[in-house]
């Protein structure tokens, strides 16, 4: 009889789950969007009830599909959106607010006091990360001190706190398992990254009662198993990991120096350093890539909060195109001459600005300026945002030595030759672009032993195609040059 490995994908707008061989391959996969909620400017939360009914459902779809019994299940993984933060009830398991998702800026005036108070250096020696409201610790915190009874209830014991990976384990497994991985604990700026605990002089800072986290545990570990009237059977939950690090894995990228990059809503560039946790100079983030067997492996990561999600705007939100692919139909007919720049700080800038009150912009509109120069203006501006990471990176002393990317613009050629001719190195796409999900399935078969090394996981990662730069250096850095210029033109600053 045939197995499979399974796995959750719960994203920041949609949830997959997807269903691989035990040599990795895909099998079939479902999906669902849910809503997303704007309450207020800066603001973004999903209801948490939402993330937990589509990974259901997606589960359940993909193994009636393929008529596939439960039995067959050897083994599943969850991988998630990271950084946001829900806290639910542990008697009833309900949430007491909504998910506060990543995107969301509303502690910026509480990062900004952080860091007035010179309290970044610290946070980002023990943590990696930096003063901003990216990641949960702020946004936890705002839970507790905005919900009424809230910090009351949570220091009586009564309430959990969790990442969305911790959320849906604890669902799935009816509130017996209450863990998370050191990839997702990475991304809270409460987990102190070297010694590999919660820290205790952050949880004071926070004001965030201990008794409220998760257990930390490596990514391929014996998580719980899914309750049986959930999925019809037991199922072992043997892996979890942040969809990035996943990415990462998915790419094979094990080796110190290899990278990889997902653009999806947004773009993430990360680099395996191997052992050591480097502390950039740049204002890049150090991460836990992955942990097995208690051994840690660190990451560089460069986080663009909008990469796709530009390509959206230009659909959904100016009417541009109708359909992402038309992009690259239209940058195909764009001379590369056009001048025309577009910033997209949507939700301000990431790394390596960190500016979250910087606001979006074009410039170098002529007469001539068309919806195609545009939408090619949006596409490049991704290019050149990963140009920015790949700076920060060398700067640090770190260079990848070969760029494997996945995620939504992964299909559109065009983007891919101009990131190959911006970045001046060696793009390269894997024939499997679901790397997030595999990467998880990869762990998970490697803790059920169906992988038995690294190495043989490398076996399954196969090229589909590679986009080696062409342009010449002075045209690159003339493009790059006009990219600087417009950046520091939306810069909060000069607002
Ligand atoms: N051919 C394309 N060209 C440019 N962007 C694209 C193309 N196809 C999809 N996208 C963009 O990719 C994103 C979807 O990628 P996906 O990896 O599914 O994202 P996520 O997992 O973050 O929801 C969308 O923002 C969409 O605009
Ligand atoms: O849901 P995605 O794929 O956009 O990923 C979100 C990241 O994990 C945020 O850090």
């Amino acid at each position: 009889m045939d197995r499979y490995l399974l796995s959750i994908d719960q994203g920041t707008t949609s949830t997959r789950a997807v269903l691989f061989t035990t040599e990795g391959a895909i099998v079939a996969k479902a999906q669902s969007e849910f809503p997303q909620y704007f309450p207020e400017n800066g603001w973004v939360e999903h209801d948490p009830n939402d993330l937990l009914t589509t990974s259901i459902d997606c589960c359940q779809r993909v193994l009636k599909e393929q008529n596939i019994d439960v039995s067959q299940v050897a083994a599943m993984g969850i991988t998630n959106q990271r950084e946001t933060t829900i806290v639910w009830d542990k008697n009833t398991g309900k949430a007491i607010y909504n998910a506060i998702v990543w995107q969301d800026r509303r502690a910026s005036v509480y990062c900004q006091q952080l860091k007035d108070d010179g309290l970044e250096p610290m946070l980002q020696e023990k943590t990696g990360l930096l003063a901003d409201p990216y990641f949960s610790a702020t946004k936890l915190k705002w839970v507790l001190d905005n919900v009424s009874g809230a910090r009351q209830k949570a220091e009586q014991g009564d309430l959990l706190f969790g990442t969305v990976d911790t959320y849906l384990l604890w669902h799935l497994t009816h509130g017996k398992s209450h863990k998370t991985d050191a990839s997702n604990a990475s991304r809270t700026l409460l987990f102190n990254i070297h010694t590999q605990s919660w820290d205790k002089k952050l949880l004071a800072l926070f004001d965030i009662p201990e008794c409220m986290l998760p257990e930390v545990a490596d990514s391929a570990h014996d998580f719980g198993v899914s309750e049986k009237s959930i999925l019809g059977a037991e199922i072992p939950i043997l892996a979890m990991a942040g969809d990035q690090q996943a990415a990462l894995f998915g790419q094979a990228c094990f080796k110190s120096g290899m990278a990889k990059s997902t653009y999806g809503t947004g773009c993430f560039l990360i680099l395996n350093t191997g052992d050591k946790a480097l502390t950039s100079k740049n204002q890049l983030l150090t991460t836990v890539a992955y942990r097995l067997n208690g051994k840690v492996t660190y990451a560089v990561e460069g986080s663009i909060f909008v990469a796709g999600a530009a390509i959206q705007w230009l659909r959904d939100g100016l009417k541009l195109i109708n359909q992402a692919d038309e992009a690259e139909i239209l940058a195909r007919d764009t001379p590369l001459s056009h001048g025309v720049y577009m910033v997209p700080a949507f939700t301000g800038l990431g790394a390596p600005y960190w500016d979250p009150d910087a606001r979006g912009a074009i410039f170098g509109l002529t007469r001539n300026t068309g919806i195609k120069e545009i939408v090619t203006a949006g596409l490049q501006s991704v290019c050149y945002q990963t140009k920015d990471l790949q700076k920060s990176m060398e700067i640090d002393g770190v260079r990848p030595v070969s760029l494997r990317v996945d995620g939504g613009m992964a299909a559109n050629a065009w983007f891919l030759q101009f990131l190959a001719d911006i970045l001046g190195a060696r793009v390269d796409v894997p024939k499997v672009i679901e790397t997030t999900a595999q990467g998880v399935a990869f762990l998970a078969g490697l803790q059920a032993g169906i992988f038995t090394s690294l190495e043989h996981i490398e076996t399954a990662w196969n090229l589909e195609a590679s986009y080696d730069p062409v342009m010449t250096k002075p045209e690159r850095d003339k493009f790059y040059a006009g990219w600087k210029k417009s950046v520091k033109r939306v810069s909060s600053e000069l607002n």
